[in-house]
């Protein structure tokens, strides 16, 4: 008789490559974001990236950083990828659920995690920790008892030919 293959991806590789992976389809040109919302009993419920609402053109949208005028910035205008992963459910409840996601919530993001009831957040990057935005994240999410930490990378590296 076989031996079950001793090989294959954890949980958290599994949740947090499918967030990566989503946050392949993210057009900005500078971060791609990608999240991954799973249930209590490890079933994916929702993913989402960053990106432009539905009808919002990524060819007539600005993707700029630092203009002058925010209207011709990309920031009133994409939508980060844990929000759209919340938004992108069309299930029940969130209640205690994960996210798996790329970078570390901002405050706006924040919010909508603490109040779709997910309980866990595990985050791979905090290139922004020192923003007001993610100081004030993590204010919230300690007040609402979400706990956040850091994904610790296994090194495994995977290749799919598509
Ligand atoms: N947690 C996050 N999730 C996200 O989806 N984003 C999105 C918003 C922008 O599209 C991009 C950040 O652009 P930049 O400031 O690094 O050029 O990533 C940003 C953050 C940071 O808090
Ligand atoms: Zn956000």
């Amino acid at each position: 008789m076989s031996e079950k293959r001793e090989d294959y991806i954890s949980w958290d590789e599994y949740f947090m490559g499918v967030a990566y992976l989503s946050s392949m389809r993210s057009k900005d040109p500078n971060t791609q974001v990608g999240a991954c919302i799973v249930s209590p009993k490890n079933k994916i419920l929702s993913m989402g990236y960053n990106g432009l609402p539905i009808g919002c053109s990524d060819d007539e949208f600005p993707w700029n950083r630092v203009e002058k005028d925010p209207v011709l910035n990309k920031y009133f205008y994409t939508t980060h990828s844990e929000l759209n992963a919340i938004l992108n459910y069309r299930g029940g409840s969130l209640e205690g659920s994960k996210m798996y996601v790329t970078l570390f919530p901002c405050n706006e993001c924040a919010k909508a995690i603490i109040q779709a009831g997910i309980t866990k957040i595990v985050y791979a990057d905090d290139k922004y920790d020192d923003t007001p935005a993610v100081v004030a994240s993590k204010k919230m999410l300690d007040a609402a008892g979400v706990v956040y930490e850091k994904y610790e990378f296994s090194g495994r590296k995977i290749e799919i030919d598509l």
